[in-house]
């Protein structure tokens, strides 16, 4: 959760701001992409078929060359837009600097085997299907989560004082905006985590412990916190599994011993895989709107798993997007168009993500003491893909080449400036994990149809060159430099 006033994060009302507006989806521009007749099959030769089904292929957002022909074709598009002064020469050149990084991925798979180029099934969905009731669906209180989710504890005050040895100093193993983690030990021995809400005001930890609970408890993926239940009593209380290694902010910027490069690159995954299920798996499409090193657990064995869901929002599936009002977040780690327009959606996920990304690769902090972000730090460094100075002197020349390079590369993309040049978390997964997991994948399967996220609708609409953009871009980097 966010604390206003904190210094790495702000929380203000901006006044042009629409306040939860949404569109419904059937009034965004259509896709792009279409699929040729099958009638066409009958009079052409197998080469021709070949390369009709790699045509065919490469307007399917889901298969690998898909997700490259994809993106390769948008940051075309933009490219080609012709020029009128010098701002949107430098948007080309950002453009083009977008499409080369999507042509190297794609220059990389275009020299494997074709039968590797294969499609492969969607994330596997959830036993706990989009189907259910309407009224579980939309009273996401109390009574119901307890119905939802049977296994969740309801305890009592006295049991979590006996846990912590009554909320004890010594048990604080984290601090954030709304709560004190405490460290516990249940009295059927299991580790526990306690999250006590009690800063802020009455309603706002009212809020903060609902919106939390009703999202957390629905929520169900190794690579998320575990819920095991939460009390009431006194104050709010949200009790979680406890991850043994503590924060990837803790390991990574706050203690001498930092995690190898085949740790970093199992996180990476890990947290990948975490955010498509919240995105594209879960029961309703969930945006996290705070990822960041923080709020990355890690198991004993380094799994990460996505904790803190008390900015999280619950998009109905109609909804394109939303706005906020407030602005609410960690600094640093803000996608373009949330920090300007309040636009909240998947691809605002993938740029913290992007960030994260980094951070491991560096090993520096989103924001650093001096205020300097890392994004601006690394763009230079990104384009000219000068991994030597972008890795973490830490890692020495201790790491995988090819998954750094991978690593590197996602980043940069997930960090455009442009979302619709950014991956969804689904080819995240795949640009991460690279050719072998393509090869696990490239079985027959249903297909998952491209669906575009608002910010790519509506910066087509807008017309990505604009000068509100440049302007934008500007008042951005005017901000991360400022702090
Ligand atoms: N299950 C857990 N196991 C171990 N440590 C945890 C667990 N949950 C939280 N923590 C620790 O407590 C810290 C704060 O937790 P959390 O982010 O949920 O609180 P918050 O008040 O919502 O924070 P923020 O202000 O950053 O949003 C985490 O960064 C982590 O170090």
């Amino acid at each position: 959760m966010a604390k206003d006033g904190e210094e790495d994060k702000f929380s203000t009302s901006w006044e042009n701001c629409k306040a939860s507006s949404c569109i419904p989806e059937d009034e965004v521009v259509p896709l792009k992409y279409k699929k040729r007749s099958a009638k066409l099959k009958s009079c052409v030769s197998a080469h021709d078929l070949r390369c009709l089904d790699m045509e065919k292929e490469s307007h399917d957002g889901t298969s690998p060359r898909g997700v490259i022909e994809a993106c390769l074709s948008l940051a075309r598009t933009d490219t080609d837009s012709s020029p009128d002064n010098n701002k949107e020469s430098d948007i080309r050149r950002s453009n083009s600097r977008a499409h080369s990084n999507w042509s190297k991925f794609f220059s990389l798979w275009k020299r494997k085997p074709i039968k590797r180029l294969a499609s492969f099934p969607p994330l596997a969905v959830p036993k706990i299907s989009r189907r259910k009731s309407k009224s579980t669906r939309e009273t996401p209180v109390l009574r119901d989560l307890f119905n939802f989710k049977s296994s969740l504890e309801n305890f009592t005050l006295h049991q979590l004082q006996a846990a912590t040895n009554n909320f004890s100093q010594d048990n604080v193993i984290g601090e954030g905006g709304y709560a004190k983690v405490y460290k516990g030990s249940l009295a059927d021995g299991r580790l526990v985590a306690i999250k006590r809400l009690n800063k802020g005001t009455v309603d706002e930890i009212t809020a903060g412990f609902l919106s939390e609970l009703g999202i957390i408890a629905h929520v169900d993926h190794p690579n998320t916190a575990k819920l095991v239940g939460c009390c009431i009593e006194g104050e709010m209380h949200l009790v979680f599994q406890l991850s043994s290694l503590g924060s990837l902010g803790s390991i990574l910027h706050g203690s001498k011993c930092k995690p190898d490069w085949s740790k970093r690159y199992k996180i990476a995954l890990g947290t990948a895989d975490g955010l498509t299920y919240l995105h594209e798996a879960c029961q309703r499409r969930i945006i996290h709107r705070d990822i960041k090193a923080d709020n990355i657990l890690l198991t004993e064995d380094f799994e990460p798993q996505i904790c803190d869901f008390g900015l999280a929002k619950w998009l109905p599936k109609q909804w394109t997007h939303h706005n906020v009002s407030k602005f609410e977040g960690t600094f640093g780690y803000f996608a373009p168009e949330y920090f300007m327009n309040g636009i909240v959606d998947e691809k605002t996920d993938v740029y913290a993500f992007g960030v994260l990304l980094l951070e491991l690769v560096t090993g520096r902090e989103a924001l650093d003491n001096w205020k300097q972000s890392l994004v601006i730090w690394a763009k230079p460094l990104l384009d000219n893909n000068n991994i030597e100075e972008l890795a973490d002197p830490a890692l020495g020349n201790d790491f995988d080449p090819e998954e750094m390079d991978r690593v590197v590369l996602t980043a940069s993309l997930c960090i455009e400036h442009s979302p619709i040049l950014r991956p969804r978390m689904s080819q995240v997964v795949i640009l991460l994990r690279g050719d072998e997991y393509v090869a696990e994948c490239a079985k027959d399967g249903p297909k998952r149809s491209l669906h575009r996220t608002y910010s790519e609708e509506l910066l087509d609409v807008q017309e990505y060159n604009s000068t509100k953009y440049l302007n934008d871009l500007d008042r951005h980097r005017e901000v991360a430099l400022g702090g």
